[in-house]
């Protein structure tokens, strides 16, 4: 099943803020057609509205038997959301959900446990064409749906499938939420270089530059992290005496991020129960 099925049967998209818009964006881009396209959404944005005046459905319901269908809706809002879409369980939609905590067993309690289903967890990079997607199906999920998923997760960055459900807690906290720890760091950055005297809109242009510049370093070179690290400290020198800090194994960044994973991991599960 390729993006030509998806055209002719159709796309349902369940809630389309942030992460629903910047999967369609990069779909819209690789060739789906507007008039594929139906979405559910009760504040929808300026964006969308555009695109409806263009011929894609806002909330008009979904089509009869689409492809696929999309939830992006927040784990908060699914006992609210899900009962909708149980019309097309059990049959030859494919539901694709990129909610986090939300496990593949509640959609099959609610839409049947016959329904094909892939589950997801992208990253706002997606937006950009630069995200990656860990995705794994169920067992009703076949070979060509699961190839569909992966073909339209590829359109906006990387892929990669899991081995079991259990690892997406730990994706969530990697890289599903990772994009927000390196702003995060652009901010903190920016901080830092204010309290050495630095006037705010200059220490922001600097923090975000190293920041960006590094990341697309770090993409376009071969060399691994470690290499990169050590091509910027130079012995004695600046780098090194920041890194004294930051590799503290007990105050430093690893710890720091242990924790800080370990709490958006742990938060993926307790929204799965
Ligand atoms: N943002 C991210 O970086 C990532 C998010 N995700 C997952 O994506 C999902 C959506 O997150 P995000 O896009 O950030 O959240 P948003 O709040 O931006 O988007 C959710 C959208 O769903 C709408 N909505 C609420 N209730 C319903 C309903 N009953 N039917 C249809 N639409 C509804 C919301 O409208 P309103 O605002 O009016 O309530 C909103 O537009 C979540 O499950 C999250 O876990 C996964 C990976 C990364
Ligand atoms: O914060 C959240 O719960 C979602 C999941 C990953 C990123 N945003």
């Amino acid at each position: 099943m390729e993006l030509s099925e998806v055209n002719r049967r159709g796309l349902g998209l369940l809630g389309c803020g942030k992460m629903g818009s910047a999967l369609l964006e990069g779909w819209l881009a690789r060739g789906l057609a507007l008039s594929a396209v139906w979405v559910t959404d009760p504040h929808p944005s300026d964006w969308l509205r555009g695109l409806a005046a263009k011929g894609l459905r806002l909330n008009e319901g979904l089509p009869a038997s689409p492809a696929i269908v999309l939830i992006a809706v927040k784990p908060q809002m699914m006992a609210e959301a899900l009962p909708t879409l149980t019309a097309l369980g059990n049959g030859s939609t494919l539901f694709l959900s990129v909610a986090a905590g939300t496990s593949i067993a509640h959609y099959e309690s609610v839409l049947g446990a016959g329904t094909p289903i892939v589950r997801a967890m992208p990253n706002t990079p997606a937006a950009v064409g630069r995200g990656i997607t860990a995705l794994i199906g169920n067992a009703h999920a076949s070979a060509e749906q699961l190839a569909l998923a992966e073909t339209l997760l590829s359109a906006v960055g990387q892929t990669v499938r899991l081995e079991t459900e259990a690892q997406i807690d730990a994706v969530t906290g990697v890289s599903g939420s990772g994009p927000a720890y390196v702003f995060h760091l652009i901010e903190a950055l920016a901080a830092a270089g204010e309290a050495e005297g630095l006037p705010p809109a200059l220490a922001m242009q600097l923090a975000r530059a190293t920041v960006t510049g590094a990341g697309e370093l770090a993409h376009r070179a071969p060399d691994s992290a470690e290499q990169l690290r050590v091509n910027v400290t130079s012995p004695g020198g600046t780098t090194a005496a920041a890194l004294k800090v930051l590799m503290d194994p007990e105050t430093g960044f690893s710890p720091l991020l242990r924790r800080a994973v370990k709490a958006a991991a742990d938060r993926g599960r307790e929204l799965g129960q």
